[in-house]
């Protein structure tokens, strides 16, 4: 960034060097563009941050195109993301959202898991684990204003959040999936369903690997709300006020006290937990699995 740019931005973009980092990131036009508007909005690559309307709520979106698959590079942006904006004392909560048009986000990136060796399939899976993590144990609110299909990881994503609302549109299908690709969700993912839907609700559409659309979602508890595309945001922001009127640190213990256990499970075996993805991921047999769905999905166009 030209010195003579730095020297135009306001004294609290100066306050935060990391601010200026995430211009350097974003360019030079799109940072300022965001300041010049009075409103600290910052970037990376894949992720997208700005202030949203309400004080102290920011709102994140996904932007890798088409769907939003999770690649290792996005998984580590939104991680950076989300500590950037728990460091600032200014924000309270985050509203996740896709800027990709009809998908919240499809899932792992199915090219993290073909055909790839076993250093990187560890470096992928320890990413996917931090992400869970770090967002499953978030002290910000986070609320998921979801906006289009959000299959497998994509749904692990938002069940990471305190409260989902979906957009009202029958494309828009949300579950686990893993089944019906031939592979198996690990155990945490069948945990954070659980503790959202239920354990009957869970037998079904984990085995199933039931994608529901938004009434059923609503149904089962995968989601908290369905309300019309164009209300998406405004809803969020509605939750994210009533959310917002409790005192942090009450809020924070509470939900840690409610969270902590099942962040445990997975803290206590991660290593064990990379080891089993990667010999599972290695396997002929779900290579195989795993090439035929994506030359499937490839093929759908055609
Ligand atoms: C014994 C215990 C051992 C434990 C071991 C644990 C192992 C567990 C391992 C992994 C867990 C996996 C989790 C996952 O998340 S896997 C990903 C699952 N995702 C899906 O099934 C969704 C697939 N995608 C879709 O259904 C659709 O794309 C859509 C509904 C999201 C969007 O539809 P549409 O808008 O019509 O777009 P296209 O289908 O045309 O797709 C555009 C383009 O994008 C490619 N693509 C889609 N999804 C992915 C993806 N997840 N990763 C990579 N690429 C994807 C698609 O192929 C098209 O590509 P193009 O033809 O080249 O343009």
């Amino acid at each position: 960034m030209a010195l003579t740019a730095v020297l135009r931005l306001p004294a609290r973009a100066l306050l935060r060097p990391w601010a200026l980092l995430r211009g350097v990131a974003l360019g030079r036009t799109e940072a300022a563009a965001g300041i010049r508007n009075g409103a600290r909005r910052f970037g990376s690559q894949h992720v997208l941050v700005e202030p949203a309307a309400a004080a102290g709520v920011a709102v994140m979106k996904l932007r890798n195109p088409p769907v939003n698959s999770l690649s290792l590079e996005l998984l580590t942006e939104l991680v950076i993301s989300l500590e950037k904006l728990e460091n600032d004392k200014v924000f309270r909560g985050v509203i996740l959202t896709s800027d990709c048009p009809s998908v919240f986000s499809s899932g792992l990136d199915l090219r993290e898991l073909c055909g790839r060796n076993p250093a990187r399939y560890a470096e992928f899976w320890k990413a996917v684990q931090e992400m869970w993590l770090r967002f499953y144990l978030s002290n910000l609110v986070l609320v998921a204003a979801i906006n289009g299909a959000c299959p497998a990881g994509g749904c692990l994503l938002s069940l990471t959040c305190d409260y989902r609302v979906l957009a009202d549109n029958p494309k828009y299908l949300m579950g686990l999936n893993e089944t019906l690709l031939g592979i198996v969700a690990p155990f945490w993912f069948k945990d954070s369903i659980m503790n959202t839907i239920g354990h009957r609700a869970t037998e079904q559409a984990l085995q199933l690997g039931s994608l529901l659309p938004p009434a059923e979602a609503l149904q089962v508890g995968m989601v908290d709300q369905v309300v019309p595309e164009d209300q998406l945001l405004s809803t969020a922001l509605s939750v994210m006020a009533k959310w917002l009127a409790v005192p942090d640190h009450a809020r924070q213990l509470t939900k840690s006290m409610i969270r902590q256990a099942t962040a445990d499970r997975l803290l206590k075996q991660r290593d064990a937990d990379i080891q089993n993805f990667v010999s599972f991921i290695s396997k002929d047999a779900i290579q195989k699995s795993l090439q035929t769905y994506l030359e499937k999905l490839k093929q759908k166009k055609g």
